[in-house]
């Protein structure tokens, strides 16, 4: 099983994703850490991303899926997976450039999305983000550059096999949360 876990910059991935792996024992890949050093300049000076940045990194995401499920481990990935076509490039990889994709190897496809790969998405409002990112500190992303995320922002449907998870709630009821959808598809 694959969890993603996405939203945009300081919906609180990294914690919950981090918590998670600890818990249940599953690998974590940071998707910030396979940034090529360009994207994260670019964030760092307050510039969006645009989808041509994006794409070989999404690519090499969808690469460690692939590994990862083909070994037939647990993983947690953590990646901002803002739109839909990021969503697809994760699960099909380079087909979902084309408009007819087929299905990733070793997983059936459930609509638009794949079984045994489930989406996580940390869902909070503009102000309680802003709020968060604010107060953080040491971290490389412009807290300037939250209304571009909410703006790239296209929230996961039901037929892409996510859960919508909302931040204000404590990070033990959001784990926990997570955890039951987990069970349910283990
Ligand atoms: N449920 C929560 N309740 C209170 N604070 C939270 C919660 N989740 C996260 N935070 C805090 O919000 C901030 C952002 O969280 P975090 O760094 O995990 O977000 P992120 O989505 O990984 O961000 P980025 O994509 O920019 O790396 C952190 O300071 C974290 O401690
Ligand atoms: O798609 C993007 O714009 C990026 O992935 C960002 O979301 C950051 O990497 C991440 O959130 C770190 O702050």
């Amino acid at each position: 099983m694959i969890l993603v876990i996405m939203g945009v910059s300081g919906s609180g991935k990294t914690t919950v994703g981090s918590f998670l792996s600890e818990k249940l024992g599953w690998t974590l890949y940071e998707g910030d850490d396979y940034h090529p050093k360009e994207n994260i300049e670019k964030m760092g000076k307050g510039i969006p991303l645009t989808d041509q940045d994006r794409t070989p990194w999404l690519l090499l995401l969808h690469d460690i899926i692939q590994r990862e499920m083909a070994a037939g481990t647990n993983a947690i990935l953590i990646c901002s997976a803002l739109k839909k076509l990021y969503r697809q490039l994760l699960l099909f990889g380079r087909c979902a450039l084309h408009s007819s994709h087929g299905v990733a190897e070793g997983g059936a496809r459930v609509k638009d999305g794949l079984e045994g790969v489930l989406f996580a998405f940390l869902q909070g409002s503009f102000q309680l983000i802003q709020e968060r990112v604010q107060a953080r500190r040491g971290h490389f992303m412009s807290p300037s550059l939250l209304q571009s995320q909410f703006d790239a922002l296209e929230p996961p449907s039901s037929a892409e096999n996510a859960l919508t998870v909302d931040i204000q709630k404590s990070m033990s009821e959001i784990t926990a949360e997570i955890e039951r959808t987990l069970s349910a598809h283990l």
